[in-house]
């Protein structure tokens, strides 16, 4: 049984890296409509822009050993990363709760995590996470921030109070514009250490 659910999950996850693969025509329209306005959300609505296989191992492992509990996502997008967390809380007994702004997203996300059999450790809240996390209760064990990285410290700021120490922030793409205030921040503060992994891609900042 417990063989059986490792390779849905596995399979579950090698189907939709691969499918990802063809982003590039997806972006393409996207970053099209954003020539003559900033770019939106929406302008990506039929692209996964996921995570690596690599990072997503990465933050199941630290999950697993760090035994956290309560896991929380910024940026769900077609469910990737989610599925990764969501197998980690399997196997921690926690929880994921998720956040997508565009809802055609937020629903194929849910039929790709029910289909790697990870539906009973997932919470999608659909909508802007700054409401949609506005009253999350629960301490925060493992934080992934991947949505707009314009957001990336109002969120941080907001989801703050439910830190402890141990708390574990994961940032990605923070070699990507829009990052410069997130990264002065936790980087100035001395309740915070970071370490830069995947080649300085990401952020993996701890609470003390
Ligand atoms: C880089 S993608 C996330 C990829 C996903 N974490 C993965 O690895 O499979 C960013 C996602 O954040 C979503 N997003 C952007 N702004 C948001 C907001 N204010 N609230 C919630 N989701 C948002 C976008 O719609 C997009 O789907």
């Amino acid at each position: 049984m417990h063989t059986i659910k490792i390779n849905t999950i596995e399979q579950t996850l090698d189907m939709l890296h691969n499918d990802a693969k063809k982003d590039f025509m997806r972006m393409g329209r996207g970053l099209m409509k954003s020539v003559f306005r900033p770019m939106q959300p929406s302008d990506f609505k039929d692209a996964y822009l996921p995570i690596s296989k690599e990072q997503g191992e990465v933050m199941r492992q630290l999950i697993i050993d760090n035994d956290c509990k309560h896991i929380v996502e910024f940026g769900t997008s077609f469910g990737i990363s989610t599925i990764y967390l969501a197998d980690a809380a399997r196997q921690t007994e926690g929880d994921v709760t998720t956040t997508e702004l565009i809802e055609s997203k937020a629903q194929k996300a849910l039929q790709n995590i029910t289909e790697a059999g990870l539906n009973n450790y997932v919470n999608i809240l659909v909508g802007d996470a700054m409401l949609t996390l506005k009253d999350y209760s629960k301490p925060i064990d493992f934080l992934f921030l991947d949505g707009w990285k314009d957001l990336y410290l109002p969120l941080f700021k907001m989801l703050e109070p439910r830190f402890h120490a141990g708390t574990l922030i994961y940032a990605d793409n923070m070699d990507m514009s829009g990052t410069q205030d997130y990264a002065n921040y936790v980087l100035g503060r001395s309740s915070y250490t970071t370490q830069t992994v995947h080649h300085g891609k990401a952020f993996l900042t701890t609470s003390i």
